[in-house]
């Protein structure tokens, strides 16, 4: 059997391209594509050849393997992901930013940080693992001034790094379009070869899982003659054979996986990662733009989900149970009502489960998601010297104003996509994992029942009299025959502040004592009200 030429050895990494609307993404992705095809085209002609159709948003370049991604000859691909900056951004960019490797944040240096560039390093933190700063727009500066404005600026976002995973990473100054849109195309881009070698000092190669479940984001669909349909994109997760069954879950068909292409060259096999053509026939075009394919019924179709989740950081004010919120659920948006709940107080320090929901344990409802600045019970604001205990892991109750299809425990992300674009602020307000979707329509009845989720019961009554410096006696909290015993060891807090413990029983009429630990304050008055929680 006579073997073909071996295939040049191409490794792919995904860059993601985002930041604030207008700073120029789209340029440094077409400066880039361009700076590196011309020296792509001088090693590998063929590459011109027509084959997989990148969609707008889509570019790539490729260079030479980098040491840390050799030995031997090769070539790395690097994948551009033009996202857009607009308001449209999140939906798109959550989308996006699951399949990057690499983020590039493009800051227009006369500007700075603005609010999408502040949301993008957001997202960035949920989803990517490496990121470099680009700022562009250079020529704009005066060109005596240029250089210390840009090492300014380079300090600037290195401080505004510094509490976040990307601490240290590197900042690049480019113009990728020198001189703006009425510059001719003859102008060259400044500093976009310096970038590119610092996009091939970050590469690194992403850890790739084959195994579970195969899912592809599609962001092209075209027909050719002859052939069939292919669907060009990025697969998210598992791996396809040639031969496999795969479905279109938006539009609930499956077709046979006829071939396949990476890099123009046909291949019997794809995973994580990688980008891909897959060709299947009978399949209109039309029907399918941006979409996801999979396993055949890998994904559900779900009406609420309970989620593990964290507040984001940036978002100012409360994340308030009953309110509404956009939810992006792995590739889809939707509305959706929120209940926060945490573990019962016994529970706040124990360890996270990053992929299960433990229907067993007790659950304690919040009116809204506890964080270090959340007020709000009465308790903390009196109180505000003593440590607020928050519990490692909090979950949510999501329901959905329609049903959302999507792969199990995928990203969620929570935002207020309604808030004014123009006000400054973040829009995302927290992230998580799905741990648990209902498919039933009447999960209400069938579902929720098994969710054990409790409201903490307060109760109030009177302070007796005081024993000693630690010690009072209670009343008109218990009835004359409750077994005080059971409530031995609860809180409870005199209304001038005292924290207590019911210590027992106290007499025959359903009077107990309560001890103070941190000793009475002197001259409390005698009827004092307190609360046992
Ligand atoms: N002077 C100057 N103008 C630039 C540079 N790069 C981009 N521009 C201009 O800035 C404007 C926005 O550029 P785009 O690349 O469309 O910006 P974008 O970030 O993709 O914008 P959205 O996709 O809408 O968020 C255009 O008018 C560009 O010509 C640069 O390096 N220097
Ligand atoms: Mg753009």
């Amino acid at each position: 059997m006579a073997a073909g030429p071996a295939a040049p050895r191409v490794l792919n990494v995904n860059v993601g391209v985002l930041g604030h609307i207008d700073s120029g993404k789209t340029a440094l992705a077409r400066a880039l594509s361009t700076t590196g095809s011309t020296a792509a085209f001088d090693r590998a002609p063929q590459s011109r050849a027509r084959g997989i159709t990148l969609d707008l948003g889509f570019s790539c370049l490729r260079t030479a393997l980098p040491p840390q991604l050799g030995p031997g000859p090769g070539e790395l691909q690097f994948t551009l992901v033009d996202c857009p900056g607009h308001a449209s951004l999140i939906r798109t960019i959550i989308g996006g930013a699951q399949i990057i490797d690499l983020m590039m944040l493009v800051i227009d240096v006369t500007k700075g940080m603005q609010t999408q560039s502040a949301e993008c390093l957001v997202i960035g933190q949920i989803a990517c693992q490496k990121m470099v700063v680009v700022l562009n727009k250079i020529d704009l500066l005066p060109e005596g001034k240029r250089q210390s404005a840009i090492e300014k600026m380079t300090k600037k976002m290195q401080k505004t790094l510094e509490n976040t995973k990307f601490c240290g990473c590197p900042v690049v100054a480019v113009a990728a379009k020198p001189g703006g849109p009425e510059a001719p195309e003859s102008e060259n881009p400044l500093g976009v070869s310096e970038l590119i070698e610092v996009l091939k000092s970050q590469a690194y190669l992403p850890s790739r899982d084959p195994s579970g479940n195969f899912l592809m984001a599609v962001d092209h669909c075209f027909s050719i003659k002859g052939q069939g349909t292919v669907m060009t994109g990025t697969v998210l997760s598992g791996s396809v054979s040639l031969g496999d069954n795969v479905e279109i879950p938006a539009l609930k068909v499956t077709k046979k996986v006829k071939s396949m292409q990476m890099f123009h060259t046909p291949v019997t096999y794809a995973m994580q990662g990688d980008r891909v053509g897959i060709c299947v026939t009978q399949f209109d075009p039309k029907l399918l733009e941006r979409g996801l394919i999979c396993t055949p019924e890998s994904l559900h179709t779900i009406h609420a989900a309970i989620i593990s989740l964290k507040k984001i950081q940036y978002f100012r004010g409360a994340l308030q149970t009953k309110a509404k919120f956009h939810i992006t659920v792995g590739h889809e948006t939707v509305m959706g009502r929120v209940m926060f709940f945490s573990p019962a107080p016994a529970d706040f320090n124990k360890e996270i489960q990053e992929k299960v929901f433990d229907f067993e344990k007790d659950y304690l409802y919040q009116e809204e998601y506890l964080s270090k600045d959340s007020n709000s019970s009465e308790e903390n604001k009196e109180n505000d010297q003593s440590e607020v205990q928050l519990p490692r892991q909090q979950w949510a109750l999501l329901e959905f104003e329609k049903p959302v299809t999507c792969p199990k425990l995928c990203l969620v992300i929570g935002s207020k996509l309604d808030t004014d674009i123009h006000a400054n602020t973040c829009r995302l307000a927290f992230h998580g994992v799905l741990l648990q979707g209902m498919e039933d329509k009447n999960y209400m009845e069938t579902f929720l029942p098994k969710l054990k989720v409790y409201k903490l019961k307060h109760k109030e009554g009177q302070v007796e009299r005081v024993m000693d410096d630690y010690s009072v006696i209670g009343r008109s909290l218990f009835k004359k025959e409750t077994n005080i015993q059971i409530f031995v060891g609860l809180k409870v807090k005199l209304s001038t502040g005292e924290d207590g413990i019911i210590d027992g029983g106290f007499g025959q009429s359903g009077k107990f004592k309560i001890r103070i630990p941190g000793l009475l304050y002197k001259g409390s008055p005698g009827e004092d009200e307190y609360r046992q929680t």
